[in-house]
């Protein structure tokens, strides 16, 4: 059977002045998949994340998403399409002055019409789904953990019920244990309520333990997409060094070792 993408990226062109990021790159994301998005530092990752969810007009090249190409599209039927996406920067960018609850029910309120109770009950339900303790909804962001920020960012970003899930180094700056948590969380939640999910990182625990397919930003493109063990084998010099370099072999090790302990 084919499977038809979700979001289809072709020949797609970045220009900032004369500094070229992207020069025809190709990727799509399939229903249900995590895709985790790996690169050196400055090879696009976030560029490409914001031209998919339309925070940047791309230079050149289409982007097709559920089947339309974004390029087309009206301003309200862009504003429907990117609501079927949820979105999580590196920051969680909560507000600072709302509580947990509050900033969970901020979209609600703004894009499906609740009223502010009905939000705020619906916020308190998806901060649970995050595995947050239920007085943590009263609480501001400046009160609560790094891991408890981006859970609640988390639930922030599903606030819609999004068909697509874009994280952007969702693991920044939390300790392991909160990391592996957070890692575990998001492929439950991703079993339970079936979103796919674009997920830039560069946490090589988070791609051996969530993500289905991977692909390697560099040199403008995408080289390869493909499962981990199809891009470890990849001859590229960058590939090689980031899977077997001391990090990646220790990744890879510790995801076998987890792997025997659950068999
Ligand atoms: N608004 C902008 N104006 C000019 N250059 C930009 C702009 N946004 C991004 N760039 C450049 O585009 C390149 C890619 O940036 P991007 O943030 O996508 O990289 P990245 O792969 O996400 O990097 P990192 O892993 O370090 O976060 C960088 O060289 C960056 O300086």
């Amino acid at each position: 059977m084919v499977r038809q993408p979700l979001i289809e990226v072709r020949g797609l062109v970045n220009r900032f002045g004369d500094h070229t990021v992207h020069e025809g790159l190709d990727l799509d994301l399939y229903r249900g998949e995590i895709l985790g998005v790996v690169g050196g530092s400055g090879t696009g990752k976030s560029v490409l994340l914001r031209s998919i969810i339309g925070l940047r007009q791309a230079t050149a090249g289409t982007i097709r998403v559920f089947d339309q190409d974004l390029a087309t599209l009206s301003p309200r039927e862009r504003s429907q399409t990117e609501q079927r996406f949820g979105v999580l920067f590196q920051t969680g960018a909560l507000f600072t002055s709302l509580t947990l609850q509050e900033n969970v029910a901020l979209p609600l309120v703004e894009h499906s019409g609740l009223s502010r109770d009905d939000a705020e009950h619906l916020a308190r339900m998806k901060l649970a789904l995050t595995g947050l303790p239920a007085q943590a909804a009263q609480n501001y962001p400046s009160e609560l953990s790094g891991g408890m920020v981006k859970r609640a960012s988390l639930a922030r970003a599903l606030a819609l019920d999004p068909e697509v899930l874009f994280l952007d180094e969702p693991t920044a700056g939390l300790d392991p244990i909160s990391a592996a948590g957070f890692d575990r969380l998001l492929r439950t939640l991703r079993d339970a309520l079936g979103f796919s999910v674009f997920l830039v990182t560069h946490d090589l625990d988070t791609l051996y333990t969530t993500c289905g397919r991977v692909a390697v930003l560099a040199r403008g493109k995408v080289l390869v997409a493909d499962s981990l063990g199809q891009v470890e084998d990849n001859p590229d010099p960058w590939i090689q060094d980031y899977f077997h370099g001391p990090r990646g072999r220790a990744a890879a090790d510790a995801h076998k070792r987890l792997s025997r302990e659950d068999h």
